[in-house]
């Protein structure tokens, strides 16, 4: 139960729902019971006795009865229903805000999919559990005394027979828990993978069609999906060894009930409709019992879920606000100071002692081969990942005194592939923002060099995107980006290979808008190419995560280091066709 007493707080606010259900549950369970003692006083004190003018009152006083039992069953299942409901609405909630405040590092390890399915599944299974489930398990109980109760009102030595059977009942069911809990976290984990597949292959449809690995893909699926199928199997299998063993057990205690009742009827011990009443009673005894699995059941998957939800809750935030974190304008000026970086543990460092000054409002050009370290400088300065060593500095002051959110949202991304959200493309630009005024949002799309090519769409500013931002070309997605970016007007701006996916012309665009937006920002050009950061105030350029050589375009050129050789493999031709354009 530790992991429902650790999902407490989700559910224990709306315990007032579980209690009216629970006490509507008792009235039901009563009239249950109530149904073979009818039943005995029919036959004993109205047929046997042959007092039939009798019948129509025991009707009416059965169907009034009746009537009551399902007004209650209808209170205990909505009310039920509601707690499960309004629970699981809050653990849904707190996952989904969990997720917004891990770390990067911590969605490095996830996998979209399988976390897609925690939310979506695993919540469902405990909320299965505490709707029904614990229900369930007041209602066996109370069904099982009350039950009792009256089998010994009846005759002790057939309650005492019906209860020898209990034990052996109790430890198939126990056996069965012990089976089917490990059984259900497999299939959990292994419907984690399945989601993580598709997800996976929805999203690189682009790479899995280019590459011609449908029928590829096709087959790691049937993997993950057989690898499904065999561990529900695997439950089911369980399910199937132990169900028909526990109803036997009842079966035979119904044989002896039948041959020691029937000798105690004959023998004049018992009455007649006190037997009939004992034949409906011993089910309201084995019933539960065998139901006692489906409830076990449910409690192995909402454990099983609830493990696989606390895993998320209780995940280290590794990146989050001090005590005393402020929430100050930046002027922009970013200074690292002896900055290493690690990832992992056992990886090399991405970045090693690195230093450099960037006053507010200058432009940084970031140089060097692939893996090189260039995003990983960027991604210290909104402390997406922390140094191993050293300090990264804002406007004097580490960024970790600043309020996350504060720090963030006065630094603008541009990326290789900037995500557009499956909305309109104005949502898409307002959304670092969502308060600013339509001819703010008109503005930073002329700046990015996107109005008029919005403008021609049928619907303008209206049109939907795909998941991708489907429908637009490299270019447009990655204009739409840079007017997101310039909606939240940051003091620093990040352009992170931003303009390596698209062709010349598109490109010249881009660099005119860029032009326009990095005025008074200080800006981190990540780039390949020496054309993007020729203007830069200083160019650092990085090899295995040191900077090698730092300048201006100017003096690197002429420094006989990997600068000058990166110009004269790409630059010699690039320059005059670019000068023929501007
Ligand atoms: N999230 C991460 N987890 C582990 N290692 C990482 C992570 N991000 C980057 N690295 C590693 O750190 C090193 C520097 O990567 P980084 O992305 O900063 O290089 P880069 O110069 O920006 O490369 P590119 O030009 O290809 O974008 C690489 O060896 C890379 O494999």
């Amino acid at each position: 139960m530790d992991i429902f007493k650790r999902l407490k707080p989700f559910f224990w606010p709306y315990k007032k729902y579980l209690f009216t259900s629970l006490a509507f549950l008792l009235v039901v369970v009563a009239i249950t019971v109530v149904y073979p003692i009818v039943l005995q006083l029919t036959i004993d004190e109205v047929v046997l006795m042959e007092r039939y003018s009798l019948i129509p009152y025991i009707a009416g006083g059965f169907f009034l009865i009746m009537i009551v039992k399902s007004i209650s069953a209808f209170i205990h299942q909505y009310t039920g229903d509601l707690f499960g409901v309004t629970a699981v609405y809050k653990i849904r909630e707190a996952l989904y805000d969990k997720l917004q405040v891990l770390s990067f590092k911590y969605y490095d390890n996830a996998r979209t999919g399988d976390l897609m399915a925690r939310q979506t599944t695993d919540v469902n299974g405990v909320r299965n559990f505490i709707s029904s489930g614990i229900s369930d398990l007041v209602e066996i109980t109370m069904l099982i005394l009350f039950s009792l109760g009256v089998m010994f009102y009846y005759s002790i030595p057939l309650a005492l027979i019906t209860m020898a059977s209990i034990p052996f009942l109790a430890v198939v069911v126990f056996q069965f828990d012990r089976r089917v809990h490990p059984a259900f976290r497999g299939v959990r984990r292994s419907f984690g993978r399945l989601n993580t597949r598709v997800q996976e292959n929805v999203s690189g449809m682009d790479t899995v069609k280019s590459l011609s690995k449908e029928d590829f893909e096709i087959s790691r699926f049937s993997d993950s999906n057989e690898d499904y199928r065999q561990h529900y199997l695997f439950t089911s299998r369980i399910w199937s060894r132990y169900f028909p063993v526990m109803e036997l057990i009842g079966n035979i205690c119904v044989v002896l009930l039948l041959a020691f009742g029937g000798a105690l009827v004959a023998n004049g011990d018992l009455s007649l409709g006190a037997l009939v009443a004992f034949f409906s009673l011993v089910w309201y005894i084995m019933d539960p019992l065998v139901d006692l699995g489906f409830v076990i059941n449910t409690y192995s998957q909402a454990k099983a879920s609830g493990e696989r939800i606390l895993e998320i809750l209780d995940a280290k935030e590794d990146v989050i606000d001090q005590e005393d974190a402020v929430d100050i304008p930046i002027t922009g000026h970013v200074t690292f100071r002896d900055v290493t970086l690690t990832y992992t543990q056992n990886d090399e460092r991405a970045l090693k002692q690195i230093n450099f000054d960037a006053p507010p409002g200058t432009i940084i050009g970031l140089m060097g081969a692939t893996g090189s370290g260039k995003t990983s400088i960027t991604q210290l300065i909104p402390r997406f990942y922390e140094p191993e060593q050293g300090e990264v500095l804002i406007d004097g002051r580490p960024v970790i005194d600043y309020q996350l959110r504060a720090l963030r949202q006065q630094i603008g991304f541009v990326l290789q592939e900037s995500f557009l959200f499956s909305t309109t493309i104005r949502e898409n630009i307002r959304y670092g923002d969502p308060s600013i005024s339509e001819e703010q949002i008109i503005d930073a799309a002329k700046r990015a060099q996107a109005h008029d090519f919005i403008s021609q769409m049928p619907n303008g500013y209206d049109t939907m995107l795909g998941e991708r931002g489907m429908g637009l070309s490299g270019g447009q997605k990655q204009r739409i980006a840079i007017a997101r970016a310039i909606c939240i007007n940051p003091a620093i701006l990040v352009l992170d290979d931003a303009t390596s996916a698209v062709d010349m012309d598109t490109e010249f665009k881009i660099q005119k808008a860029l032009k326009e937006v990095m005025k008074g920002r200080t800006t981190f050009i990540i780039a390949h190419r020496i054309a993007s950061v020729k203007h830069a105030d200083a160019i650092l350029v990085l090899e295995n995560g040191e900077i090698v050589e730092r300048g201006t375009h100017k003096t690197l050129v002429h420094n006989q280091g990997p600068y000058e050789r990166i110009y004269n493999i790409q630059y010699q031709d690039r320059e005059q066709v670019l000068e023929t354009s501007t």
